[in-house]
């Protein structure tokens, strides 16, 4: 069942030229985790904040829990939305103890805000820490700090903005998967924004991308990497190689082989095949259908990328174990087992 709706919402800056979002609609089910993704200035912020109520759609209706919390010119104000939010910075009090920057905003008895503050710390893993100072604690139980207050006064929905972008590379990892394990373990619905690919394949249950404030596509991590449905959500997941082919009968004439392929009839002059590094295989044996000179390999501990070129320099890479060896090998064969096929004009 769906918890969030956005039909057809529409935000324009007042000195902006162009719109920050458009025409965007899209529906969030309940208990999912949903990643807002996109370059900067495709209006995943503005989005966010739109949701939150700290901005104002010019148009569109957005409905929260079956409730319109905007229609028109009509709005629920922000604090009244019952959404939780969770800052880039974190937003902590500094001069406040972990507690009481949990208990800070919750309404109720004095005892009722103290137990819920602890319970809600220690299900974000926060055991003994209680009467420390945010400056006290590591960047990762600072964000767990954050989210716990807002995640205590039991929102309908938590809003995160770039929640893992001020941790280091080394504790990205292990942060993305705990706040994952927490959001599920509480069964709240939650949206974050990122503008880093693997936050969003690794953590969401689905992702949206926005370009220039439209919406490309929601789906699963899986389509949107396998299956996008444009260029530009393709190459936002990543390189992918660009091989120019002629179309016959049987396949495809490339500089680097030919390719059999009884789909490629279809096609009517010069193509581009597009494929990324994983959806290639090199392969030692001789005679498979593609072979190029290899101009560099690197080495990467969990894979290698072999960088391959044709005869008139045109370079594509392949994704390869990193058990392979190319000593005393200046050629290398490859075959394809996916790419997608678009005119080249
Ligand atoms: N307060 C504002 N006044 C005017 N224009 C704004 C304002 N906030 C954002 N914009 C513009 O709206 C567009 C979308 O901005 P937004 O911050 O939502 O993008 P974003 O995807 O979150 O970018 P980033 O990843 O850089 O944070 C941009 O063109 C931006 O310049």
């Amino acid at each position: 069942m769906s918890i969030l709706t956005l039909q057809n919402v529409n935000k324009k800056y007042n000195q902006a030229m162009e719109f920050a979002i458009k025409g965007v609609s899209f529906d969030v089910k309940e208990g999912e985790i949903l990643a807002l993704v996109g370059e900067s200035g495709s209006g995943k912020t503005t989005l966010l904040r739109l949701i939150a109520g700290l901005e104002h759609p010019d148009s569109g209706i957005i409905s929260l829990s079956g409730q319109k919390i905007v229609e028109g010119k009509k709005s629920v104000p922000a604090h009244e939305r019952q959404v939780g939010m969770v800052f880039q910075d974190y937003a902590l009090f500094p001069h406040l103890t972990i507690l009481e920057n949990v208990k800070f905003g919750l309404k109720g008895s004095k005892e009722e805000v103290d137990s819920t503050s602890r319970e809600t710390l220690k299900l974000v893993g926060l055991k003994e820490d209680f009467s420390k100072y945010p400056h006290q604690l590591s960047g990762g139980q600072q964000q767990r700090v954050a989210l716990a207050r807002a995640i205590a006064p039991n929102p309908k929905i938590l809003l995160m903005d770039e929640p893992f972008s001020n941790l280091d590379a080394m504790l990205k990892d292990q942060v993305r998967e705990e706040i994952r394990q927490i959001i599920k373990k509480t069964g709240i619905t939650a949206i974050f924004v990122t503008h880093d690919t693997k936050d969003a394949l690794s953590t969401a249950d689905r992702i949206a991308i926005l370009h220039k404030g439209y919406l490309q596509q929601i789906d699963i991590p899986k389509v949107l990497y396998e299956n996008p449905v444009n260029p530009y959500v393709a190459n936002f997941f990543g390189k992918r190689n660009e091989m120019m082919a002629i179309p016959t009968e049987e396949g495809f004439h490339t500089s680097f082989g030919f390719i059999t392929d009884p789909e490629a009839k279809k096609f009517k002059g010069k193509v581009k095949l597009l494929f990324r590094p994983e959806h290639g295989e090199v392969v030692q044996r001789d005679g498979q259908q593609l072979t190029g000179k290899i101009v560099k390999i690197s080495y990467f501990g969990s894979h290698q990328m072999v960088k391959l070129a044709d005869d008139e320099g045109q370079r594509v890479t392949i994704r390869t174990n990193p058990g392979r060896s190319f000593d005393g090998i200046d050629r290398a064969c490859f075959y394809l087992w996916k790419y997608d096929v678009e005119e080249a004009f």
